[in-house]
């Protein structure tokens, strides 16, 4: 069977619709952007504290209390919770090399 052509309205409709989605996505990409430079900012000071106190630059226990947290966050918010296991794992173990280069 041969589709028959859109019409130009239901092309036109579709372009604003592909608009406006790409729109939200720079919009919250930005804002992940900046969550995270944030969170960075925030990380780096916590590996100052531990390079002046000589603590170790990872915390194990903690970081199963925030996965375990973020898990449960994530299946709220219709997130697959691997996903964001993975993700924030990305991110800590990122911190982590940061906060070895503090004691060094
Ligand atoms: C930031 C810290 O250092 C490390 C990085 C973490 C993070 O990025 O959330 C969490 C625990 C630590 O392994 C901390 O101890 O709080």
């Amino acid at each position: 069977m041969t589709q028959s052509p859109q019409s130009t309205d239901v092309v036109e409709r579709a372009a604003e619709v592909l608009r406006e989605h790409r729109a939200s996505i720079d919009r919250l990409d930005a804002i992940l952007v900046y969550t995270l430079g944030e969170r960075f900012k925030h990380t780096q000071a916590v590996g100052r504290l531990k390079a002046q106190h000589d603590l170790p630059p990872s915390d194990p226990d903690r970081e199963a209390r925030q996965i375990a947290r973020l898990q449960e966050l994530a299946q709220d918010a219709d997130l697959d919770p691997e996903f964001a296991r993975a993700f924030l794992q990305f991110i800590i173990q990122e911190v982590i090399q940061h906060h070895k280069k503090h004691q060094q």
